[in-house]
């Protein structure tokens, strides 16, 4: 199945300034309690991130948007296809078939993942959970506890909570340590699963605001909002997912308004 991810030259398919580019991805689930049925969740996805570009993954419920951005962080292993990333040193590598070690090396320092919930230790405090990101981006302790101080300032954490188990907070709350966890400093490819969802209008349009600095500083962003708003205010380009394929690609606006009511088919 993987002979063809050979066969691609990685190389040029990322060219100088393009941060991603996924060929050819597919994902097949084997659901063992329902009698060993395959679900086909991505059949043959191709699609590029530039430096810089914010591209919002839209579509209707179970479409593979989710499943998409798990294979690029590879919480997920794909089927076949590949997933090329440039690194900050140049270097261009197969996320897809890379071991696993490196993986979580390349994770720590050039990948930012923000989903709706925080994943973390019980009895981690939050001020820890938050400088643990920055000690993967290479920074020594006593830095990482001064950017992740800067980063929950940020999402508007309040001091008195850096030091209790993120165990005790609210939904926003959690949502916020790991948007500071994964905007600690600007990664090189930002992944974002619904990161806004539990967010209260205030602390949304910050973290949006957050969101779009970031992509200014060059950081390349593959989302999945289901507000029509942040992805207009955000986007630079829709990939539209349907049915594990991509049904349309293209400026925002225009895709947005070809494909009337894809916000609010969910
Ligand atoms: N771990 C899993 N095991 C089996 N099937 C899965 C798994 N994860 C996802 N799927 C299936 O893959 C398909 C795509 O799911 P995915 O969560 O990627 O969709 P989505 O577009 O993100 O949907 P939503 O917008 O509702 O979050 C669905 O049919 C889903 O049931």
């Amino acid at each position: 199945m993987r002979e063809m991810d050979s066969a691609l030259d990685l190389q040029k398919e990322l060219p100088e300034g393009r941060v991603l580019a996924v060929r050819g991805l597919t994902k097949d689930f084997t659901m063992h309690l329902v009698d060993g049925r395959v679900a086909h969740a991505l059949k043959g996805v191709d699609l590029e991130v530039e430096q810089g570009e914010h591209v919002a993954l839209a579509g209707p419920s179970g479409a593979g948007k989710s499943t998409l951005l798990r294979c690029v962080y590879r919480t997920y292993l794909t089927t076949s296809g590949a997933i090329g990333l440039r690194t900050s040193t140049g270097a261009v590598v197969d996320l897809a078939t890379m071991p696993d070690w490196d993986v979580a090396m390349l994770r720590g320092r050039e990948i930012g993942y923000v989903s709706q919930f925080l994943r973390a230790e019980p009895r981690r405090p939050v001020i820890e959970i938050v400088a643990r990101a920055g000690i993967a981006r290479g920074m020594e302790r006593g830095e990482a506890l001064d950017a992740a101080a800067v980063a929950l300032r940020r999402v508007g954490i309040d001091e008195a909570l850096w030091p209790v188990h993120a165990t005790v907070l609210s939904g926003g709350q959690k949502q916020r340590v790991n948007i500071a966890a994964g905007t600690i400093s600007p990664p090189r490819l930002l992944l974002l699963d619904e990161p806004v969802s539990a967010l209260d209008p205030v602390n949304r349009v910050s973290v949006l605001d957050l969101i779009a600095g970031l992509r200014e500083q060059g950081v390349a962003v593959l989302s999945v909002f289901h507000d029509l708003e942040a992805i207009e205010m955000l986007a630079t380009r829709v990939v539209v997912v349907e049915g594990g394929r991509v049904a349309a690609d293209g400026d925002p606006h225009e895709v947005l308004r070809a494909n009337h009511g894809l916000a609010v088919a969910r």
